[in-house]
């Protein structure tokens, strides 16, 4: 049997008396890649705060590994999860090199093995020379790259990414592809957002597809392709 990275049980989120999230269930299995897809406002944002804790959830169990729940381990449960978020959410007060240390820390990463990390991914996405720059003095792409290299840091379980590749350049996104593959190599198990299933057709196998904030419908990517040939008409 393989491993639950993930288990979303009847996840509800209400805020202000409106339902965000209504009753979704579903599981990721080790290593696999799903796309959540939906039109905007359907709740995918939502759903990944949700299981990040970001957003507080009205009910519902969310459990990693089949036994860290969100609930009783908070501590242990965030450190199983690496977010790269639609937008980057840099600090202006800290450099590239210390946005990077942050996230050691926070992940309990050596510093010996951190090192070694940034070190490779900054000569990968072409940053060694703004590692004492400050954020306001990069471009919008370079501070996604940055965000980029931030989620990449620590080796976790699972990894949630709000739109992959927006803002990079076609290198940046090759290179970027094949960091996901190792990772997923090493058993992580990825949850992506997107607006361009095509783009992540390579590297997903399954999709969950919202509507209104209520799980409309999951499966393989192949079966996705059957159900979007079936409603739009094309
Ligand atoms: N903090 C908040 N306060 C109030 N409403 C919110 C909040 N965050 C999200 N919503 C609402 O929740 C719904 C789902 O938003 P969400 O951002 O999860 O959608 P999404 O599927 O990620 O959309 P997009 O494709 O546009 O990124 C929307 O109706 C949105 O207005």
């Amino acid at each position: 049997m393989m491993l639950k990275t993930l288990q979303v049980q009847n996840l509800s989120l209400k805020l202000n008396d409106k339902i965000l999230l209504d009753d979704i269930q579903f599981e990721l299995e080790q290593g696999t890649v799903t796309a959540l897809v939906g039109h905007n406002g359907a709740g995918k944002s939502t759903l990944m705060k949700a299981i990040l804790a970001v957003m507080e959830k009205t009910t519902g169990k969310i459990i990693i590994n089949e036994q860290i729940d969100q609930d009783s381990e908070f501590l242990s449960f965030k450190q199983q999860i690496s977010y790269l978020p639609e937008e980057p959410l840099l600090l202006t007060e800290l450099t590239v090199m210390q946005h990077f240390q942050l996230y050691g820390k926070s992940y309990q990463i050596k510093e010996d093995v951190l090192n070694r990390k940034v070190d490779r991914l900054v000569k990968g996405f072409d940053l060694v020379d703004k590692l004492n720059e400050y954020p306001e003095s990069l471009s919008k792409g370079m501070r996604q790259k940055v965000q980029t290299i931030c989620a990449m840091l620590p080796d976790v379980p699972l990894m949630l990414i709000d739109e992959p590749f927006m803002g990079l350049d076609i290198y940046a996104i090759d290179y970027f592809e094949e960091l996901l593959k190792e990772k997923l190599k090493d058993g992580t198990t990825l949850l992506l957002t997107t607006h361009q299933l095509d783009r992540v057709k390579d590297i997903a196998g399954f999709f969950i597809l919202l509507q209104q904030g209520k799980l409309l419908s999951k499966g393989s990517i192949e079966e996705f392709d059957t159900i979007k040939r079936g409603t739009d008409n094309e």
